[in-house]
């Protein structure tokens, strides 16, 4: 595992800023400490054997003092800066990762995992970043110049303190691994149980009909205990490592202050470097002890932060070229128009067909003939496998997708409100007189829960009827507008449509006689191709 993903970094500017002034203050921290250790090395001496008083040494003492103050705003520095950069990065990767989910094909995201990396991921930067981040630029620069410094006035030391030093590392790597194998689990436990659980919940209508409730909840407790337990797992490792790398610092310590002793006693050694060399030698494993244990942070925050990077990983449904072009709308032709799942084969195998403006098309066929299939390439949710579809004669690739859709209004087979107001939800130029005309103007003034709540599925079709036709847009797509409404409903969408401005250009996929008579056309699917446009029926 890298404790720096080169990833996160061209992902999030907030990350790379952090990481170059953590690394400068990181820098004036090591000088201030060996600069205070060689102050108060200084000051012993001047006051014990030299018998100097405190007029003399104020000057030594304020410096002193001042570089303690230092020391503490630099402290702080890193801690309050690796805060703001956690979430700066995790507001960075939050808008990136949201952004590039809603491009990729709807039903192939993996929601509870984008729920889960997106916020419990994202917490789990902020000790990466506030304490980890800043400690590893310690953990580099202050052995270092420590070393150097030591090996300039006391080169025995420095000998002792260059073999002592690797047991921190060595135990660090050790450690590690097993923190990383730990890490990896609780977070796969993590996404299991939000993944279970908001299965259960989107199903619990069912359930509840089956009588399957009491099974669930025991399948739910299962894989909250499965995460407790590999929660635990990760807590021992922790505690498991703080301990021993504790133990490796202070016998690294007290290898030092016997070797200084020794040679201080035998008058090898003066005690003005002697103390400096003592002083220096916590701070020597300090920040390294303290990098290794906090690797179960890094751990945390660098699987969470690779999570959300696997995600922007995944490919785009839909190719976006560069520059796109501004769509128009136009002439909407099927040019041998293929289309294909994973795992299913083609659905469409070479549809022909043109859709001029202001037509009003009917899309029939039997049950998975690829009506929606076909609805999904317009609203590029998905491009052909092969051929191509053009409006006006330009490839629907060449556009950017999201500003293709503003041209369109969709009703899907299972529509959905936003949230919140009912009104904000089908807010739209002649929504609401639609929504009237379909008996639901009354529930304008409701609010609607997560996933429709508070209103029936057939109160959430007419009302996501009245918002796709009330939006004066140049083409409407309707998959099966009137399957879950009763035949006065149904006869008010046909008289809708009737009505709608001539510029509108309507696919709809249905097999509604009312819906059949208003169209100028009927195009079947079958066998994946588009027969022969037939005259509608007139009603
Ligand atoms: N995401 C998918 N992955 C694999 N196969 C799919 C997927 N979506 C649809 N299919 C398959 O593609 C075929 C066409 O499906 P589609 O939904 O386009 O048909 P449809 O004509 O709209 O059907 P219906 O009238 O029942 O809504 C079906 O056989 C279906 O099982």
């Amino acid at each position: 595992m890298r404790v720096v993903d080169p990833r996160l970094l061209r992902h999030a500017p907030s990350a790379r800023r952090f990481l170059v002034l953590a690394g400068l203050l990181a820098a004036l921290s090591v000088a201030v400490t060996i600069a205070q250790a060689v102050l108060f090395a200084h000051i012993v001496v001047a006051a014990f054997l030299e018998g100097s008083g405190v007029a003399t040494l104020l000057p030594a003492l304020l410096a002193f003092g001042g570089l303690a103050l230092v020391r503490g705003a630099l402290t702080w520095a890193l801690d309050s800066g690796g805060n703001l950069a956690a979430q700066r990065v995790a507001r960075e990767l939050r808008a990136r990762v949201l952004a590039h989910v809603v491009r990729t094909t709807p039903g192939d995201v993996p929601t509870a995992e984008v729920a889960t990396a997106t916020t419990e991921g994202t917490s789990a930067l902020e000790p990466y970043f506030a304490r980890f981040l800043p400690r590893l630029w310690l953990a580099v620069l202050a052995p270092t110049a420590i070393l150097v410094w030591v090996a300039v006035h006391d080169l025995p030391s420095a000998l002792v303190m260059l073999v002592t030093l690797p047991l921190i590392p060595v135990f660090g790597v050790l450690i590690g691994k097993l923190t990383q194998a730990r890490t990896r689990a609780r977070w796969q436990a993590l996404a299991r149980m939000s993944a279970h659980f908001l299965d259960v919940v989107s199903g619990l209508t069912t359930l509840r009909v089956h009588r399957r409730g009491v099974a669930q909840a025991r399948g739910i407790a299962d894989t909250t205990q499965a995460y407790r337990r590999e929660t635990m797992g990760v807590l021992r490792v922790g505690f498991l490592s703080a301990f021993v790398l504790e133990l490796a610092a202070t016998v690294g310590t007290a290898l030092i202050a016997a070797e200084i002793g020794i040679r201080l006693v035998a008058g090898g050694l003066t005690l003005q470097p002697a103390l400096m060399v003592l002083l220096l030698a916590p701070e020597l494993y300090g920040p390294l002890r303290a990098v290794a244990s906090d690797f179960h942070a890094s751990a945390d925050g660098v699987t969470a932060a690779s999570r959300l990077l696997d995600l922007l990983r995944r490919r785009p449904a839909v190719a976006v070229p560069e520059p796109a072009r501004p769509p128009r709308f136009g002439v909407v032709r099927f040019e041998d128009v293929v289309a294909a799942y994973p795992g299913r084969g083609t659905v469409l195998d070479g549809v022909n067909f043109e859709l001029r403006p202001g037509e009003r098309v009917a899309l029939v066929g039997a049950s998975g003939a690829g009506k929606t299939t076909l609805l999904a390439l317009l609203l590029r949710f998905a491009d052909p496998v092969a051929g191509r579809i053009t409006v006006d004669g330009v490839d629907l690739r060449e556009f950017d997708p999201r500003e293709w859709r503003r041209l369109l209004t969709w009703l899907p087979q299972r529509p959905r409100l936003r949230p919140g107001a009912v009104r904000d939800a089908v807010l739209c130029d002649g929504g609401p007189r639609i929504a009237e005309r379909l008996g639901v103007g009354d529930l304008l003034e409701r609010s609607v829960g997560e996933d429709g709540a508070g209103l029936s599925s057939g109160e959430v079709s007419r009302l996501a009827l009245a918002r796709a036709l009330g939006r004066d847009v140049s083409l409407t797509l309707l998959d099966e507008p009137t399957a879950h409404l009763d035949p006065a409903s149904a006869a008010v969408v046909a008289a809708t449509l009737r009505e709608l401005p001539a510029h509108r250009t309507v696919l709809a996929a249905t097999h509604d006689a009312d819906l059949l008579g208003v169209a100028d056309r009927v195009v079947e699917l079958r066998d994946g191709r588009a027969r022969q446009p037939q005259r509608a029926v007139t009603s």
